[in-house]
């Protein structure tokens, strides 16, 4: 399969005299084949929007290379822009138009003919309200709209960040339906989303990025498989002592991803080694079962981003089990 996108080493930094350098990219790496839905996954201020906007050429990069379709970007991006459709950041939409006078309007700027306008709007689900006002839509009636302005050239490869935003249940899997049917036709697709589930669901691929750096991708089956040899949860008889057993599982070189009311361990070949090391420890286990792991618990594994009892994890901090409970901010994101 010929790879849409790739994005190799990309760096970005910013500066700022209170808040000193931050490594918004940090050799970020992601390669999208084509026909794929690909899932782009990371938590908030990890570099999914400066990635996004730096491919589209509204951020100049500090480092590494990109290519859109076999052609290097920013500087072939005239030639490919018209194949891209791109919505990132919620677009803003003339109020007093209705969402057919929008389309219409877009259609007519960038060449595109009229009888598209219909289309799109079937296709997003919005054919019966198409006359009335922009002001009048739900969000997520916006965000079909958005949706179907990004679709009017046909585009080859469509880059959304958060479809689903301010969609309802059916919304969702109508959302759903359309990146499949959409990706059926050899359109690809690589969409940004904190609906885990729904990523799981829909894309064929995913790459995930914290602090600015991929952290893992490739097939939604491959990434769940890798990280699912022996996963085990642990519930304990006294929630309180979860985080004494994190600390001595992970003392004891165990990876445990801490939950509000139990812990993942990952890497168990022995369950009972468990058993008798929290014991040792004068901590009682309730429940010790294997665990089929779904995306949501790879991610927060991989992103150091699972809740901690009592801790209000920050923006930029990544919460690591086992480092004395403090909130530590990992290399790449803060700092030099
Ligand atoms: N113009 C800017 N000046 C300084 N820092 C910035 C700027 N734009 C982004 N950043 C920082 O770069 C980091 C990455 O931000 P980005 O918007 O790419 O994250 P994100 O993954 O899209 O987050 P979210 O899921 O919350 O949308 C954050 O720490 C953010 O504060």
């Amino acid at each position: 399969m010929p790879a849409v996108l790739e994005i190799e080493g990309l760096r970005k930094t910013y500066r700022s005299r209170r808040r000193g350098v931050r490594h918004a990219l940090d050799g970020f790496d992601m390669l999208v084949e084509q026909g794929q839905v690909h899932g782009f996954l990371g938590p908030n201020g990890s570099g999914k929007t400066t990635t996004l906007r730096t491919l589209l050429g509204l951020i100049r990069p500090n480092a590494g290379r990109m290519a859109i379709l076999g052609q290097e970007v920013p500087d072939a991006l005239p030639a490919v822009v018209g194949r891209v459709g791109a919505i990132v950041e919620s677009p803003q939409f003339f109020p007093h138009f209705s969402a057919r006078d929008t389309l219409s309007l877009l259609a007519g700027a960038g060449g595109v003919p009229q009888a598209r306008v219909e289309e799109v709007l079937e296709l997003v689900g919005l054919r019966d309200r198409a006359k009335e006002r922009v002001k009048t839509y739900s969000l997520g009636m916006k965000q079909r709209l958005a949706v179907a302005s990004a679709l009017l050239k046909d585009p080859k490869l469509l880059i959304l960040d958060e479809p689903a935003n301010g969609l309802d249940p059916g919304g969702i899997r109508e959302m759903r339906t359309l990146m499949r049917d959409l990706a059926a036709s050899g359109m690809t697709v690589v969409l940004s989303s904190h609906i885990l589930g729904e990523i799981q669901l829909i894309c064929d691929s995913v790459t995930i990025i914290s602090l600015g750096r991929r952290v893992a991708f490739g097939p939604v089956e491959q990434v769940l498989a890798a990280h699912s040899q022996g996963s085990v949860r642990v519930r304990l008889e006294a929630v309180a002592d979860l985080a004494a057993a994190a600390d001595a599982l992970t003392r004891a070189g165990v990876q445990v991803t801490a939950q509000p009311d139990h812990l993942v361990l990952a890497g168990v070949d022995k369950p009972a080694a468990v058993t008798r090391l929290l014991a040792e420890n004068g901590l009682y286990v309730s429940e010790l079962v294997p665990v089929t792991v779904d995306l949501e618990s790879v991610f927060l594994e991989l992103t150091a981003t699972a809740p901690v009892p009592g801790q209000h994890r920050q923006v930029d901090e990544s919460t690591k089990v086992g480092d004395g409970g403090q909130p530590s901010v990992a290399g790449g994101g803060w700092g030099v």
